[in-house]
């Protein structure tokens, strides 16, 4: 086997492992937000927990190295909160995009909870950032998002098959704007929440102000 097929190996055997562990971790909030088990069984997870926790303190990176297992310019974000296969916060959102339009898909259990039984406004606002940056991003005008308006229009409900939608309406010059909305799976075409994104395109100066240390530091592929 050639050392290049073997790199791969292992960076897809990490990326499974990390998927497996956020599995693992969603499970772990949602059963930690909906349990009523008594006092003693909670500090008896709070012990095992730490216990998990500190082998992976042992090696870790820091704000400005990229993780091993991520692919920047592939799109690969492994801990992501909205997408993150390996991410504890992300429901995850499992996103297809081409041509400057998104569809998303997900169901939001009792941690991204509200008001009681539908989702928190600022968990809305976060998905649907992401959604419109992978139509802006695949619209082939990639940038950071400066404005985000926001309609809550009915309540998002948990535990319910969600569908997320988003498409780039204006290119005009460095500023994209998209649009994008959140609907149940069941109905579609009803928009529970719709929002309004403004994205600029990075220039150069920009670009190696905010991310310079991350780029420098990335590792050959
Ligand atoms: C696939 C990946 C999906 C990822 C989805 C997630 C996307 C995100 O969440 S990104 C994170 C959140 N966003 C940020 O942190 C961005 C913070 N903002 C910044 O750093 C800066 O505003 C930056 C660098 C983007 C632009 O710099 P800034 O100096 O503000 O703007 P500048 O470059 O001078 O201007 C560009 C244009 O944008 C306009 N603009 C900038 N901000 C705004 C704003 N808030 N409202 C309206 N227009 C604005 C300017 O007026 C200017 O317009 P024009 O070209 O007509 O003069």
């Amino acid at each position: 086997m050639t050392d290049s097929v073997q790199s791969v190996d292992r960076l897809t055997a990490r990326r499974e492992a990390i998927a497996d562990l956020g599995d693992a971790l969603r499970e772990l909030i949602e059963h930690a937000t909906a349990t009523e088990a008594p006092a003693e069984e909670l500090i008896r997870a709070a012990e095992l927990v730490r216990q998990a926790a500190a082998p992976l303190g042992e090696r870790i990176r820091d704000r400005s190295q990229l993780a091993a297992a991520d692919d920047l310019l592939g799109g690969v974000r492994m801990y992501n909160p909205v997408i993150g296969s390996g991410s504890a916060i992300a429901p995850p959102v499992r996103i297809e995009a081409a041509g400057g339009v998104a569809t998303g898909a997900c169901t939001l259990g009792l941690a991204y909870e509200g008001p009681p039984m539908y989702a928190h406004g600022g968990v809305s606002a976060m998905l649907l950032d992401q959604m419109l940056g992978h139509a802006v991003t695949t619209s082939g005008n990639p940038g950071m998002t400066v404005r985000l308006d926001t309609s809550y229009r009915r309540p998002v409900p948990l535990h319910t098959p969600l569908r997320l939608t988003a498409e780039v309406t204006q290119v005009d010059g460095r500023r994209v704007t998209a649009i994008g909305a959140i609907a149940t799976a069941e109905t579609p075409d009803d928009a529970l929440v719709t929002a309004t994104g403004l994205f600029v395109a990075l220039r150069a100066d920009q670009a190696q102000r905010l991310f310079g240390p991350v780029m420098r530091n990335r590792r050959p592929a």
